[in-house]
């Protein structure tokens, strides 16, 4: 599969009632109106985690070090009426950040309940990985887009070893 490398880093704090997750509503670009993770593409020469630590301070003003980042696996997006949008993306979560996430030019983002997350407004496959990795699975997914680029085709889950950077 030829894609482009892309992160996703997703924070975690816990409230009186349950575990939290940040995600967002996208507001440029890709995806654009879905309640996504916050990431985006990694550039030359940086590694995963790096790109990562870009891309939360670039779309949601908080500072993530790379050491605090806890991998989490990779998910494959397989867009096959769309090559050229697929994507292979390494995924972390965090528990640790500076600052108060606030709102940039390309996500608004917001706290959803770990055990509600807001489905219905998200990628129709976000469903069948993001839930097993905030629970702490480490697995390598990949995710077939049906035809019109939004349901899924199918999904294939494999436990995960982490490759060295
Ligand atoms: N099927 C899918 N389900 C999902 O939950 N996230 C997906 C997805 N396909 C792609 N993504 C994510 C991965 C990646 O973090 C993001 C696309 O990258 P970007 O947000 O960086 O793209 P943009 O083109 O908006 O921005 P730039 O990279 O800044 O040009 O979409």
């Amino acid at each position: 599969m030829t894609a482009a490398h892309v992160t996703l880093c997703f924070l975690l704090r816990n409230g009186a009632d349950g575990e939290y997750v940040l995600l967002g509503t996208k507001k440029t670009g890709f995806g654009r109106g879905k309640v996504v993770g916050v990431g985006g593409h990694v550039e030359l020469g940086e590694t995963a985690s790096e790109a990562a630590c870009r891309e939360v301070m670039e779309e949601i003003n908080v500072v993530v070090h790379a050491n605090d980042l806890v991998p989490a696996g990779t998910v494959d997006f397989v867009f096959p009426a769309r090559p050229d949008w697929n994507m292979a993306t390494t995924v972390f979560l965090t528990r640790a950040w500076e600052g108060e996430p606030s709102e940039s030019e390309e996500i608004a983002p917001a706290w959803f309940p770990v055990e509600r997350l807001p489905v219905e407004r998200m990628w129709a496959d976000a469903e069948h990985w993001l839930p097993a990795m905030i629970s702490g699975q480490r697995i390598a997914v990949r995710v077939d887009l049906a035809a019109d680029n939004e349901n899924v085709a199918n999904v294939h889950t494999v436990a995960w070893t982490i490759p060295e950077e």
